[in-house]
């Protein structure tokens, strides 16, 4: 399996940039970034190298959102607002090469809602036809009024979009949050799932400190023939390195 360490949650221990080596020195084969629209692309685009690590994921759009609006693309009115967005997205995504772009619905409900997220992601599926994007639920605890709050509503979003390049990013813990049982979200979606984030739940902690069953869920998603990125996202209960045991149960690593 490739792993990913999302380095917006790990290895805070390290300025931001110096965390892309420090994932690579803990064992990791590629990094994500929720928001890398802080530094110049250039300067990632240099680490990545140095580490030799791909970029495996950005979320749109660019804001940090810390106190603001989480995406627009399910808002209705801000269409302007997400198409220009995206257009910004796909300028760094030229320069950075991330696999997968993450569309943020934002905060919105109701079938006009619905419409619109469809309209945009069948929009920017056709402007950007070589590059993966995903959409993401997330649980309504952390995210309250999310547009996108349930697997099977994502389900059938991409579904109604139709684009070969569209798919579902699984994140355990938003699973787990969402539903009371992961590894039963996973069998009943993992033929859409493009991409995987794993923290464990009740805490977002790393895997095994919480009540998820990770050994089960891993022997699934190797089941399943599912050969994308599995990315750890969580906040670990202590330092970043200190936490990685989890990796030891997979392929064997060392880590
Ligand atoms: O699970 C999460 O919180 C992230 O994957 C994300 O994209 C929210 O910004
Ligand atoms: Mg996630």
């Amino acid at each position: 399996m490739k792993l990913a360490a999302n380095v917006t949650f790990l290895f805070k221990e390290y300025p931001f940039l110096e965390r892309i080596q420090a994932a690579a020195d803990a064992g990791f084969d590629g990094v994500e970034i929720l928001f890398p629209y802080d530094d110049p692309a250039p300067d990632i685009l240099r680490r990545l190298q140095i580490a030799g690590l791909p970029l495996v994921l950005i979320n749109a759009p660019p804001p940090n959102y810390t106190g603001g609006q989480r995406g627009f693309a399910a808002v209705p009115g801000l269409e302007e607002r997400f198409r220009r967005d995206f257009a910004r997205v796909l300028r760094y995504a030229e320069r950075l090469t991330p696999q997968h772009i993450h569309l943020m619905a934002g905060t919105a409900e109701g079938p006009e809602a619905r419409a619109t997220f469809i309209d945009n992601l069948k929009w920017a599926a056709a402007q950007a036809p070589g590059q993966s994007l995903t959409i993401e639920p997330l649980n309504p605890g952390d995210m309250p009024g999310y547009f996108l709050n349930d697997y099977d509503l994502a389900a059938e979003i991409i579904d109604a979009v139709g684009a070969p390049n569209l798919g579902l990013q699984y994140d355990t813990y938003h699973a787990q949050t969402i539903a009371g049982d992961a590894l039963a979200v996973w069998r009943r979606h993992a033929p859409r799932v493009r991409h995987v984030q794993v923290g464990d739940a009740p805490g977002r902690c790393e895997p095994g400190a919480g009540g998820i069953d990770f050994a089960a869920f891993f022997a699934a998603v190797a089941a399943s023939g599912y050969d994308g990125w599995i990315s750890a996202e969580y906040n670990p209960t202590a330092e970043t390195e200190a936490c990685l045991g989890w990796m030891r149960d997979i392929n064997g690593r060392t880590t």
